[in-house]
């Protein structure tokens, strides 16, 4: 596999609490050295977009998780917003369509900070009978796969697969095209409600760009051996 375009930690670990303090003390745990960090609905909403400035003045690069999905107007003025917290990442629905799309791609690309901008298509919580079940005909990988193409054709940075997706992602866009992958789960952890599962080292060999990891870490006892050891096995597999 040619070289991969993602460079310094690509573990994101997901701040999944309900509070700053819970937060900012797990983040106090780990380091911008060994991972980046996600920022999602639950805490967003309860601390606010103060807490993404704390963690991008301590060090950390902010993955805003906030999964965009409505009008492209509204989309494209969301985007603005996140841009100018100076995030790192920020992600919209590929479901959105391609005008949507395309206005996600045109507010960031006016702003002085451009974040990447990634579309996430099909949730890994999700599995074929879910598609299925909401009338979708096409598997969850294949649904992946053709959403990534509209955000591909919109110019947007990568997506948010399975890594059961990831090397399909990048034989049909490219290698530059990034691969954020949840749904990781090392060997003997618990999916928890996570349907698309990979292990680490297998995103690894998969070509994953990115690993967003939440629960393994922040519900082990000792988060920052976890994300060494998660660490270890990703330098083994380039
Ligand atoms: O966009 C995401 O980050 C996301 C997309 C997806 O398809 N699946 C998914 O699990 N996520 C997020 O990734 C994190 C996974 O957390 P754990 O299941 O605890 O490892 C959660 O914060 C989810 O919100």
């Amino acid at each position: 596999m040619s070289e991969n375009r993602a460079l310094g930690p690509r573990v994101i670990v997901a701040l999944d609490y309900p509070n700053a303090a819970e937060a900012l003390a797990m983040a106090q745990r780990l380091s911008p050295e060994l991972c980046r960090l996600k920022v999602g609905f639950e805490l967003f909403v309860s601390a606010g977009p103060s807490l993404i400035e704390t963690l991008q003045d301590q060090g950390f690069d902010v993955f805003c998780d906030l999964k965009f999905h409505d009008i492209p107007n509204t989309v494209a003025s969301a985007c603005r917003a996140a841009a100018r917290l100076g995030v790192w990442m920020l992600n919209v629905h590929a479901s959105g369509g391609p005008a949507m799309l395309e206005a996600a791609r045109a507010a960031i690309d006016e702003g002085a900070h451009k974040p990447l901008l990634i579309g996430v298509t099909v949730l890994t919580s999700m599995d074929d009978a879910d598609l299925h079940a909401s009338g979708l005909a096409r598997s969850a990988s294949a649904q992946a796969g053709f959403l990534a193409d509209w955000a591909a054709k919109a110019g947007l940075d990568g997506v948010v697969c399975s890594a059961q997706e990831a090397a399909g992602m990048h034989a049909a866009h490219g290698r530059q095209f990034l691969t954020v992958t949840p749904g990781i789960r090392p060997i003997n952890a618990t999916a928890d409600d996570q349907k698309r599962i990979v292990s680490p080292a297998q995103a690894a060999a998969n070509g994953s760009d990115y690993l967003v990891i939440g629960r393994p870490i922040t519900r082990a006892a000792r988060p920052l051996d976890v994300l060494s050891s998660i660490n270890d096995e990703l330098k083994q597999v380039i």
